[in-house]
């Protein structure tokens, strides 16, 4: 990107001619005095700007400013109105009254006075000279906020990692998708308008990547070596770390305090994003001889130079994990945002809102599409946000994300939803989502719904590849299911056993699980994307592309029938073969191919859903624990479980679970459990006072469970506000199916979802006349 300086002029308008802003290096002044600083020195200049206003707006205009804007009139506007209004029909303001109207300007939070302000402080530039001052203009409004004035170095020169690494610390108080949007925006935007060429850098590492997840460059950086690389840099004992570790719950914050316990001898060159991530991809690249000691060299450079709060995220960023509650999706949105307020001419003001919900739509589909940062980057600075779809297409070799599919809880639901609609019925494969990418030249690529390389779990399926191909189908994009198969008695087996399959590594010889690749869609074929093609088209060119190899390569078994006998016949049909359930899926209207999206097209239809009328089943993550009695001394008795509200970026409880666990599955699970204990929850669990757990635990895995159904709840918090505007909903009579690795926290089950599992099930209730009493 480097080379292409003139691209950014789309822009860098006025931003590139720089300006001789005055900076200071970042001092390690706390944030709340340079928040008292920032606070009083604008409040000066506001007092100032507003005395010399009322020199030459006389009090009229400013009344009828005020009557104009539909000013929220606090108590003391209200008591001074009528003596303006008197004012302007005597047509001189009387001095009593200036005073007053002077109150009036200096304390209400008019529109009008703020913006003229607003507009000189943007002349004159509040500038930020320390990370400290930039942290606080960061908080302000999207629409409010200079994204030069936050800057503390020069335009062009990288952007020191203190600045991410503080604009996190910020992030990392506030709850709420929106806040935390508004925070990161405002730093995209700052990168800019000053470094463009960072802004990769910052965006991939405050999505706590290093690179694109199909690439598979994973950090892979244990705590130990990071115990053992704070020993080196900070010159702590072990002991002591491991102990420190224990009281306060993060190697990051044991790292911030063990650089603020140290005396420093020389000042290091200040850290760069740009230098950080970096350093992360030689650390995850290194590898053979001695690369753990070459790993640990550069960890610990990179320790030594860090100040203030740099060591806590340097750490949090190695381990791949940043805790403070910020999702992917806002850092797509804060992008999305920041480039449509970088443009330039700007937006005007009464078209903002509307360009800022399509650039969040536009980003949300294209990282579906195409999730590399560094195409979307390049092509926003080059071209805006509006011509991303454009530039930034399928491309052969990079996974989409997985369509997904809505709960229904019968036939009729069915029915019902695609009224007039030509639909198709498949067979739903209890096995596991695999994307099957054929490059030209042979090379294949399989995905897992994650978007993580599969390849190296399936070398049978890329044996058969191209014995499935007919003739003429050269390069090609599969959605498919892999599942156990046992070849001699022809049957499809459980989802367990295909997860005893290794995941990684595995040698064609040593196979001993068999597997059956079913495919349900194609979207690419010789050179041609289909994501917009219906469904009905896709399924012809699937069906004339390949042929089926028995047991190993199959089409999805799909009926189109709109009857209900049928369907519920080929319901139990499927559920004969060893199947979930039906998929039902439009076929020739409103049937594209919609990445990443749960869609209404797609609706999933499973057995027990109705007879346990349980509904389906919740992803969940296990929060925290109780410790066990009895039998189950020495392990956990039963967990808490929490649903992921995804507009506040929190976990919230939804249930107690102790039932559906083996004893070697309890066994497991606490022992991998009890390496993530935290003396504390996290600041984006949400619980009830009373739940009382003995122990708390990161988000780090996922579980799926069913359970008999969702009330109400007083103690609970999922989807708080949704159903209930206080009382969250819990799950009744809860028990573990099993652990899904193929989902990380953030995936879990949606509170949205959960809101509406429960509604759906009031519905079904009332309709089946079995409601149920608890539930209201
Ligand atoms: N014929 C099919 N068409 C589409 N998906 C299918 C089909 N057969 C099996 N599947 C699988 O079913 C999944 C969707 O239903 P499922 O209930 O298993 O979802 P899930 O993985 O639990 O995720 P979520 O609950 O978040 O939707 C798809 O992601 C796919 O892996
Ligand atoms: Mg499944
Ligand atoms: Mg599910």
């Amino acid at each position: 990107m480097a080379g292409k300086k003139s691209a950014f002029e789309f822009m860098m308008g006025n931003a590139r001619k720089g300006s001789s802003k005055e900076k200071g290096c970042p001092s390690a002044s706390l944030a709340e005095k340079a928040k008292e600083v920032i606070k009083e020195s604008v409040k000066e200049t506001i007092k100032e700007e507003a005395d010399e206003k009322m020199e030459d707006i006389s009090v009229m205009d400013i009344d009828v400013k005020m009557e104009d804007k539909k000013v929220i009139t606090s108590s003391t506007t209200d008591s001074v109105a009528p003596s303006t209004k008197e004012a302007k029909r005597k047509g001189r303001p009387p001095a009593s009254s200036v005073a007053k109207a002077k109150q009036v300007v200096k304390e209400s939070e008019t529109a009008t006075i703020k913006e003229e302000v607003d507009a000189k402080m943007e002349e004159k530039k509040v500038v930020a000279s320390t990370a400290a001052e930039a942290v606080v203009l960061l908080t302000k409004k999207e629409t409010d906020f200079d994204p030069e004035a936050a800057a503390f170095w020069k335009p062009g020169q990288p952007v020191p990692f203190l600045f991410l690494a503080s604009a996190l610390d910020i992030i990392s108080d506030e709850s709420g998708r929106l806040a935390m949007t508004n925070i990161l925006c405002n730093v995209f935007r700052t990168v800019i308008a000053t470094t463009p060429k960072d802004l990769l850098a910052v965006v991939t590492l405050s999505a706590n990547r290093i690179a694109p997840a199909h690439e598979g460059v994973e950090l892979g950086i244990g705590d130990a070596a990071i115990v053992r690389v704070l020993t080196e840099a900070y010159g702590r004992k072990a002991d002591q770390i491991k102990a420190q570790m224990k009281t306060l719950g993060d190697l990051g914050l044991v790292a911030k305090a063990s650089r603020t316990s140290q005396r420093t001898m020389f000042k290091s060159q200040p850290l760069t994003c740009a230098k950080v991530l970096d350093t992360f991809r030689e650390i995850a690249k290194d590898s053979g001889n001695q690369s753990q000691d070459r790993k640990r060299g550069r960890m610990k450079a990179l320790l030594v130079a860090a100040t203030e709060c740099e060591p806590l995220y340097l750490v949090r960023l190695l381990q791949s994990k940043l805790r403070i509650g910020l999702a992917e999706k806002t850092v797509l949105a804060a992008l999305a945002h920041a480039a449509v307020l970088s443009e330039v001419p700007r937006v005007p003001a009464n078209q903002l809102t509307a360009r800022l919900e399509e650039a969040e739509e536009i980003m949300k589909e294209t990282y579906s599409v195409l999730p590399i940062y560094e195409k979307i980057i390049s092509a926003i600075l080059e071209h805006g946000i509006r011509k991303l779809p454009e530039v930034c297409n399928f491309t052969l070799g990079i996974p989409v994300g997985p369509m997904l599919a809505k709960p229904t809880t019968g036939v009729s639901e069915v029915l019902n939803k695609f009224q007039d609609m030509e639909f198709s019925c498949e067979y739903k494969y209890d096995g596991e989502r695999a994307q099957v990418h054929y490059l030209q030249g042979g090379t294949i690529e399989i995905y897992s719904r994650n978007a993580e390389h599969n390849t190296g779990k399936f070398p049978d399926i890329v044996a058969a590849m191209p014995r499935c191909m007919k003739t003429g189908t050269e390069t090609y994009v599969l959605d498919c299911e892999v599942v156990a198969y046992d070849r001699e008695k022809n049957k499809i087996l459980p989802f367990q056993v295909l997860s005893t399959r290794a995941r990684k590594g595995v040698v064609l010889s040593d196979i001993k699980i068999q597997v059956c690749l079913f495919a349900f869609d194609l979207l690419y074929l010789n050179g041609r994307p289909l994501l917009k093609e219906q469904l009905n088209v896709r399924r012809e060119l699937l069906y004339s592309s390949f042929q089926e190899i028995p047991g190993e390569f199959q089409f999805a078994t799909a009926k189109n029938s709109n009857d209900l006998e049928e369907i519920q016949k080929f319901l139990e049909d499927a559920i004969n073969d060893s199947c979930e359930g039906l998929i039902v899926k439009t076929l020739s209207k409103d049937a594209t191919y919609e990445p990443a999206k749960r869609s209404n097209n797609w609706l999933k239809l499973k057995k027990d859903y109705m007879n346990t009328g349980g509904g389906d089943s919740l992803d969940l993550v296990p929060i925290g624990a109780f410790y066990g009695r009895g039998k189950r001394v020495g392990v956990y008795g039963a967990f808490l479980l929490a649903c992921y509200d995804e507009d506040r970026e929190e976990f919230q409880s939804i249930c107690k679970i102790g039932t559906g666990f083996t004893e070697a599955v309890l066994e497991e699970r606490s022992v991998t459990l009890k390496n993530h204990v935290i003396p504390q929850p996290r600041s984006y669990y949400r619980y009830g006072e009373t739940i009382g757990v003995d122990v708390w635990f990161e988000d780090v895995e996922v579980w799926e469970v069913k359970a008999a159904d969702l009330s109400i709840s007083p103690v609970h918090r999922a989807a708080v506000g949704l159903v209930d505007p206080n009382k969250g909903i819990s799950l009744r009579f809860p028990r573990l199916m099993r652990l899904r690795e193929d989902k990380t926290p953030v995936e879990a089950t949606s509170a949205q979802q959960v809101a509406e599992m429960y509604r759906a099930q009031k519905i079904n209730h009332g309709h089946g006349g079995d409601a149920d009493d608890d539930d209201d």
